[in-house]
């Protein structure tokens, strides 16, 4: 039942709501959100920890004028609920449904889209000073600028960047700090260590206390001297903080589950006029109000369907060994041969399936937080040293740290490797967090290694592979989800270093595949057999440096060569095809095709229906294929005799 919750169909609805209303409001949210949850899986404990403070918002500031920024965005079922979504939230991280996180596309009340973490307080500083040069000009409306992030994110250099940036501004603004003392696994780090300390240290503001303190920046109602007295006292009592220092009007820690707190605090917040960003700090629990995602959050952080009752999340149907716990596995085996062996990553330990290696090696294992461009030149710095850092990252958060690459990484020719998770699409959290650039992004610079496994063993190869490679950086970048079920190697292979393999003679057609798509292109081969068309397939393994004497081999015995690859373009086939030109290989009748990611963002749906908007399924393959004999003539006529290639 749900009486209040069926009363509101826009956050309008809730501002004459007292505040014992909110209350059962927030009861009704929670249940709501755990049970739609329950059917679609999706971001749960971070979306228990804020229903609340979401009802407070809402009730008290007139969105979508007042702009309301929540970073990462993945804390924002309860928002979408309220904002008039709720009637499609069982459609949430599904094909056509709502997405994952907020986006500007899907409503007036996402004012910033996210998905990547700490963006909030940049952007909210971006609004708030558009606001202040419109008003200046005489246009523009007067608004709060309200930014929402999680302990987390409070990792992030880009975060203090804007702190840096909003508190010599004075912007006006209000940054709520959402402290659940929760990354997705438990936070690492000083400032984590410091946030923990500033609850511990300050018993939590008692009402009469915040009133007090909030009503001597209300202009109407104090001098400037009783402010002085005030700020003195303040400082004295409770001691500064760092935020304060750095220009914002710290207030906090206050119970974030507590809407007698939280609705006069803010409501103080929004009506002072405090000449500079405020900072209110709110403690709260990831998994807030049901017990097994209280109980461990980490693994309640993101969840598959699950049973109300238990908490117990649907079985995934058996298979392979996922990616991430082969690179996790091969790891650990070769660094129980090599004490030089580390492995860093940026606050996803369980994802990159590095815990287990901690587990195993936890002074050679380092969680850094969500600081990826740290990661990287941490790295950088480890292997100037000769140590042999493995730096585990998703292709997408990987992006952020590009100018360490480059700089740090690339031109010293340090032997990083890059362990990149997460590569091509990767299913329900969308465009955000698809693996799509990276073969672009570092196939263009010079020294780089860049492998791209076809399944599980071959992934094993790689990981041993680059621990030897102790003279530039190689990385090797594979899919979310489980290998193809090959049996995976005990003893991995070391991989001649820019080699490919060739799986499958013929003589009409070549497909040469980079990465987890060569079963297709071996199933487009077999259909193609079928129609009398003979294909070879090829596995290029690197897309850096190319296997030139292959790409070779195969533009001269066959009439068609399609290259075919999970990432965007300008990436694997973009160099074969300058290789093909450079040589004078596409001058004598070749036709070359790249299959790559369309030229476009694809959203949120399965993985392989990703795959198949993209275009780079079994049938795409045959068609492209087929496209290309028609426009050379008679498809089942060879060019020539196939040579025989370089067996793999
Ligand atoms: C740049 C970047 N790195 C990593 C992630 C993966 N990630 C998503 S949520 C999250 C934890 C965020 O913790 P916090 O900000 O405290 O939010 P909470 O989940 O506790 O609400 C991480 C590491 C990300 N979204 N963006
Ligand atoms: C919000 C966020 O960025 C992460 O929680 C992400 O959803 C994890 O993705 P995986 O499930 O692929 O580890
Ligand atoms: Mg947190």
């Amino acid at each position: 039942m749900t009486p209040l919750l069926d009363r509101v169909k826009i956050p309008a609805d809730l501002w004459n709501l007292s505040v014992a209303q909110l209350r059962e409001l927030a009861d009704e949210l929670r249940a709501e959100t755990i049970d739609v949850v329950s059917q679609t899986g999706g971001h749960l404990g971070s979306s228990l920890a804020v229903v609340e403070l979401t009802v407070a918002l809402h009730a008290l500031f007139r969105t979508p004028h007042d702009r309301l920024i929540w970073d990462v965005g993945h804390q924002t079922y309860p928002h979408k609920i309220l904002t008039g979504r709720r009637d499609r939230m069982t459609t949430i991280r599904q094909d056509g449904g709502l997405a994952g996180f907020t986006t500007r596309a899907e409503s007036e009340y996402d004012p910033f889209g996210a998905g990547h973490s700490s963006t909030s307080i940049s952007a909210g500083l971006g609004m708030a000073v558009a606001r202040d040069i419109k008003a200046r000009e005489g246009v523009g409306h007067e608004r709060a600028v309200v930014c929402v992030i999680g302990d987390g994110a409070m990792s992030a250099g880009m975060a203090y960047e804007a702190i840096n940036n909003a508190g010599a501004l004075k912007a006006r603004m209000i940054v709520i700090l959402n402290d659940n003392e929760m990354s997705i696994a438990p936070p690492t780090g000083a400032m984590s260590g410091y946030l923990s300390r500033l609850i511990s240290s300050r018993k939590y503001l008692g009402l009469r206390e915040l009133g007090l303190k909030l009503a001597t920046h209300l202009p109407s109602k104090i001098e400037r001297g009783a402010r002085r007295v005030e700020a003195v006292a303040r400082k004295a009592m409770m001691g500064t903080t760092l935020f304060d220092d750095l220009g914002f009007y710290y207030v906090g820690p206050i119970d974030g589950h507590d809407l007698e707190q939280l609705v006069p605090v803010l409501r103080n917040l929004r009506d002072a006029e405090i000449d500079k960003p405020i900072l209110l700090h709110i403690v709260t629990q990831k998994g807030k109000g049901f017990a097994p995602a209280e109980a461990n959050p980490e693994k309640l952080h993101a969840v598959a369907r699950f049973d109300v009752a238990t908490g117990e999340q649907e079985k995934a149907a058996p298979a392979p060994p996922k990616f991430q716990d082969v690179v996790s596995k091969t790891l650990i085996s070769l660094a129980e041969q090599n004490s030089r062996i580390v492995a860093i990553t940026a606050a996803m330990s369980s994802g990159t399936g590095l815990d287990k290696f901690a587990a195993r090696f936890p002074d050679r294992f380092f969680d850094v937080g969500i600081a990826e461009q740290h990661a990287v030149t941490f790295s950088a710095g480890l292997a100037a040293e000769g140590m042999v850092p493995f730096c585990a990252i998703y292709s997408t958060f990987l992006q952020r740290a590009y100018d360490q690459i480059v700089h740090d990484v690339a031109i010293q020719s340090l032997p990083v490797r890059f362990a990149i998770d997460r590569a091509g699409p990767v299913g329900a959290d969308g465009a955000t967090h698809a693996g799509s650039f990276d073969l672009v992004y570092l196939g263009c610079l010079p020294g780089m290694v860049l492998m791209a496994p076809a399944d599980e063993a071959e992934l094993a190869h790689m990981v041993r592979t680059a621990a030897l490679i102790d003279d530039r950086p190689s990385a090797f970048r594979y899919p979310r989800g489980s290998g193809t079920g090959v049996p995976i190697p005990e003893n991995p292979l070391e991989l001649e270093i820019g080699r490919g393999r060739v799986l499958k003679e013929g003589a009409d057609v070549a497909i040469l595949s980079l990465g987890a798509r060569l079963k297709d292109a071996l199933a487009a081969a077999d259909e193609l057999q079928q129609r009398g068309i003979s294909v070879t397939v090829a596995d290029a393994r690197f897309a850096k440096p190319l296997d030139e004497c292959l790409i070779r081999q195969l533009a001269c015995h066959h009439r068609v060569l399609v290259t075919v690859e999970e990432g965007a373009a300008g990436g694997f086939g973009a160099a074969v095809m300058q290789f093909l030109t450079w040589t004078g290989l596409m001058d004598r009748g070749l036709v070359f095709r790249a299959m790559t990611l369309p030229d476009r963002f694809i959203e949120h749906a399965t993985q392989s229906a990703q795959i198949a908007v993209a275009g780079l399924t079994t049938q795409d393959i045959t068609s492209t294929v087929c496209a290309c004999l028609q426009e050379q003539g008679e498809p089942s006529r060879s060019k020539s005799r196939a040579a025989p290639l370089r067996p793999g």
